[in-house]
């Protein structure tokens, strides 16, 4: 039988790796208080993090301080191990909107025990994500207005401007460590203005002319 090549555009049913990157915003780790990083900060959420628009973001029975973060996702569309910079973009597919969504207060709890973050960060529904933007679409990700609103306010907007870490670092820098496959997803950093959601309220993203998004908030049973 011959075999159907995997679509790209549904990376996320491939079981791949989403790698996120932290504090990549300056405005974002003072207002969490953080220093700014000198090197990218890495975690990883489970391909079981993925939701799509139209089923709800769960809230997590165990905390009481969910937040949004908006940014940036890079569709991975050739792997590499240890990635020259100047190489970099030819690795990338495309891109997606994505929300890095975040217990706060477990993370806060982690964090002052010095244990991972996991349970803050890779829970089921912590990774909403857009369709996939073909890398054409976007020439320039470098200069891109994120934004997100709750219940129509306007939480979000930053620019990839801001960014400390360029994508082509990122992925040169991750690659080092962590070989990259066709189909993983980087999420690039939030910039500020992250806030707590509840259950019930309406979350819309968007990347100023590229996407937009929208997901419900609901009370995991
Ligand atoms: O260190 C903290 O308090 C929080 C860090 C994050 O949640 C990092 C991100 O996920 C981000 O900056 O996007
Ligand atoms: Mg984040």
């Amino acid at each position: 039988m011959a075999m159907t090549a995997r679509n790209i555009s549904q990376f996320w049913e491939w079981g791949r790796k989403i790698i996120c990157v932290g504090r990549n915003y300056a405005d974002h780790a003072k207002e969490l208080k953080n220093a700014i990083p000198t090197e990218p900060v890495l975690f990883l959420k489970p391909p079981s993090a993925y939701v799509r628009e139209g089923s709800p973001i769960l809230v997590p029975p165990y905390t009481g301080n969910l937040h949004h973060e908006v940014e940036l996702g890079v569709v991975i569309g050739k792997g590499g191990t240890a990635i020259p910079q100047a190489a970099a973009m030819e690795h990338v597919a495309g891109y997606a909107l994505c929300l890095d969504m975040t217990a706060r207060d477990i993370q806060d709890e982690c964090k002052s025990r010095g244990l991972p973050w996991t349970l803050a960060k890779a829970f089921n529904t912590s990774c909403p994500v857009s369709d996939f933007i073909p890398k054409e679409r976007i020439p320039d990700p470098a200069n891109l207005n994120l934004w997100l609103k709750v219940n129509e306010q306007l939480r979000q907007n930053g620019s990839t401007s801001q960014m400390i870490f360029s994508i082509p670092y990122l992925i040169s820098y991750i690659s080092d460590f962590i070989t990259l496959e066709e189909g993983d997803l980087i999420l690039t950093g939030t910039p500020k203005g992250v806030s707590a959601v509840q259950e019930h309220d309406e979350l819309q993203a968007g990347i100023q002319d590229v996407v937009t998004m929208s997901f419900r908030v609901d009370r995991q049973d």
